[in-house]
């Protein structure tokens, strides 16, 4: 083992073991999870690391095992396939899902165990707005059919993902927008079974390889009633619609992917701060004190202010995403008994969490990478390959900007509700005290309140001022004569603002209960440190926001800067220890820069010789190109 990273574990001031616990929910989940890495897929002899070949093994072997919980196949998918994107995903977390929450009880169990189907929502044409979608689905009571048709090249079904041209059952969502079961192909390796299809591959993509997005165009293709997914809504032999309880029960399935992105970000933020700060202890640069040895760039005070921050991110977000979880769980229970009171807020907090997290993620992975140099940018890392499979969830599952503004209107909803004297309850129940809150400055000395609870006081009144701010631009857009929305659109730059701002108060507040949760000492005091940075370092990025507020004097403004220095230099002893508890197998993390064993330069050249391109001492575009050249010269 690498003696730098040997000594950055000695004198751990927390049990790791403990932290991981926590970050699983519970030890028994970490032993799962290390029963189905160690046991089911490292140990398995027919396990065939992340080729392609392995994909139809996997399959099986998920079956053979009886792996069917979600977040368990996601463990031994991303044991087989480390941490790129692979070609079923979008059936385990689409189609599979869409089927659970859509099907009627007939229907599920048709066609649930037998088919491995996709997402065919986005169209040429419309991807964000839904009630823009082109492709119709007109029922035919004679046959007791949907006619499905793509009437303009803007309703070709664009971007169906792992939609192999050989099989595949498609979930499709047309106008009327129901979902339903469009199965165009029969399971297995059978051409198309009816004429009026033109399917194919939209071309070479940014990354995401693995994936095969495709297009679909219908011709007056003809499919049963029966196919139509019929839990809340239906068509009746007779052609009667009988309509769910809510039109946006259809939609039930990206909130669950969203609510799941939001964890996601916090795993692929958690595998690049692994990468990053094990190499960032080995890595020796330049020199602090001249005529000394070159220091580790992990002791740069720079290097820690790139890196501390995000492995508090990190946690933030991992903690955010078993908040969301459980939330959506608890909800979608209740709208599945017919309760669909807590839907509205269930949508907003996805959306943003989901647009709010995979930004600063996205942003974090490209830090994580240039403080890496060179080496960084080498396959080797990992890290370029994490970047390009990871990027496209700011624009996948409801864009980003989209998104927040979905959060928005659930903040103006609320805000004007407060303003009509209700009382709120919830996440913006902190908008009941927006007008009795005295916005006063915490006490005028320059010393920061460093007390948690004050500064998720902090975050949740810059939040209600921010929301009170792009609801005073909407009025002021109105007052100037708008319409309410052009008044809307004029105010869009507020409104992101605000459920940014929403958001950052939420994911605080949430790291803020978990630590309140850590009973063991050593992990509360650590988890506690990287609270703290989270918050401070966030007032750093948005001082103004603060000011504003009225909760930052000018006077205290230095001080955040010097506490964050200050807890940057705490943070520093345990960071090596931090990213272990993360326990990312190297056979996962792929990552010559991120060994467990810091042993990262021999394992650099090794990797350089395996490459293809030194497979011969000379190689064959020398003789091929070269050669016949110089001979002419
Ligand atoms: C199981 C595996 C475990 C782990 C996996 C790990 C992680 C997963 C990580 C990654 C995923 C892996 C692979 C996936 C890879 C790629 C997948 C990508 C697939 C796709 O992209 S599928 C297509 C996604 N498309 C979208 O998201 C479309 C976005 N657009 C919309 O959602 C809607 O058009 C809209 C919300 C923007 C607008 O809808 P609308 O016009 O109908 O509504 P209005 O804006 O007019 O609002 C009216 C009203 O409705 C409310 N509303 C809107 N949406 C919802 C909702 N979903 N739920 C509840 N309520 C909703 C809205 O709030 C308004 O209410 P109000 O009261 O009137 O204000
Ligand atoms: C890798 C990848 C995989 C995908 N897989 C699938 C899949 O399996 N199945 C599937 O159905 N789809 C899939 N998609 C499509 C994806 O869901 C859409 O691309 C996404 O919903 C965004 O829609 P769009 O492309 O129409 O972007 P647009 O909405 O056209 O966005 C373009 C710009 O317009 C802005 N904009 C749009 N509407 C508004 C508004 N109301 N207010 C302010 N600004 C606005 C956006 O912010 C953005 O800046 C995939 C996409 C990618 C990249």
């Amino acid at each position: 083992m690498n003696p730098d990273i040997l000594r950055e574990r000695q004198n751990a001031t927390f049990d790791i073991e403990k932290l991981t616990n926590i970050l699983d929910g519970g030890a028994e989940r970490t032993n799962r999870r290390r029963e189905i890495r160690e046991v089911l897929v490292l140990n398995d002899p027919d396990f065939d690391y992340g080729t392609p070949t392995s994909l139809p093994t996997m399959i099986l072997k998920l079956r053979e095992y009886g792996i069917s919980d979600p977040v368990e196949i996601n463990w031994y998918k991303s044991m087989y396939w480390g941490t790129g994107r692979e070609a079923l995903g979008l059936h385990y977390v689409m189609f599979l899902p869409t089927l659970y929450t859509q099907c009627d009880s007939e229907q599920f169990n048709k066609w649930v165990p037998l088919i491995i189907g996709t997402y065919a929502q986005t169209e040429m044409g419309h991807g964000t707005h839904l009630r823009g979608l082109e492709t119709t689905a007109t029922f035919d009571p004679a046959t007791q059919e949907f006619v499905m048709h793509s009437p303009t090249v803007t309703s070709i079904k664009w971007w169906p993902g792992g939609r192999n041209p050989l099989f595949l059952p498609l979930i499709f969502l047309s106008i009327p927008l129901s979902a339903s079961l469009f199965d165009l192909f029969l399971s297995g390796f059978a051409l198309p079974t009816c004429s009026g299809i033109v399917i194919g591959d939209i071309g070479p993509k940014f990354g995401f390889d693995a994936v095969d997005n495709g297009y679909l165009k219908l011709e007056h293709v003809r499919i049963p009633r029966e196919n139509m997914l019929m839990k809340y809504a239906q068509v009746k032999p007779d052609g009667s619609y009988v309509k769910p309880l809510s039109s946006k029960l259809t939609y039930g399935t990206m909130v669950f992917i969203r609510s799941l992105i939001v964890g996601n970000a916090g795993i692929v933020l958690s595998q690049c701060c692994t990468i990053a700060i094990r190499y960032s202890a080995v890595r020796h640069q330049s020199e602090i004190r001249a005529g000394e040895a070159e220091p580790q760039i992990l002791d740069y005070q720079t290097q820690q202010h790139k890196l501390f921050p995000l492995l508090a991110t990190a946690y933030a977000f991992l903690f955010a995403g078993q908040y969301m979880i459980d939330t959506y769980n608890r909800i979608s229970g209740d709208i599945n008994q017919g309760d669909l009171s807590e839907m509205p807020e269930l949508h907003a907090l996805s959306a943003g969490l989901k647009a709010f997290t995979t930004w600063t993620a996205n942003t974090g992975i490209e830090v994580c990478r240039m403080s890496c140099g060179g080496h960084g940018y080498s396959r080797s890392s990992a890290l370029p390959d994490i970047y390009v499979e990871f990027t496209p969830s700011c624009t996948y599952e409801g864009e980003n900007t989209v998104m927040m503004l979905q959060t928005a209107r659930f903040l103006m909803k609320s805000y004007r509700q407060v303003q009509a004297g209700q009382q709120l309850s919830g996440a913006v129940s902190y908008l009941n005290k927006v007008h009795h809150r005295v916005m006063a400055p915490q006490a005028v000395s320059s010393q920061l309140d460093l007390n948690l609870n004050t500064l998720v006081d902090l975050y949740e009144i810059r939040a209600a001022m921010l929301v009170e701010l792009a609801a005073q631009s909407i009025q002021q857009e109105s007052a100037r004569g708008k319409c309410q929305e052009d008044s809307w659109n004029n105010s869009t730059i507020d409104l992101v603002r605000a459920s940014d701002a929403h958001c950052h108060y939420m994911v605080l507040k949430m790291f803020r209960d978990k630590v309140d949760q850590i009973e063991d000492p050593g992990v509360h005091s650590v988890m506690s440190t990287l609270a703290h940075l989270y918050a401070i370092h966030g007032m750093g990025n948005f001082t103004g926001d603060f000011l504003q507020a009225g909760v930052l004097t000018g006077a205290q403004v230095p001080s955040v800067s010097k506490c964050l220095k200050g807890l940057l230099a705490e943070v520093r002893p345990s960071a090596v220890l931090l990213v272990d508890a993360f326990d990312h197998h190297d056979k996962m993390l792929n990552s010559v820069l991120g060994r467990h064993d810091g042993n990262v330069y021999e394992a650099m050249f090794e990797w350089a010789r395996s490459s293809p391109l030194n497979r011969t001492e000379v190689h064959e575009s020398f003789h091929k190109h070269l050669k016949p050249l110089q001979a002419k010269l």
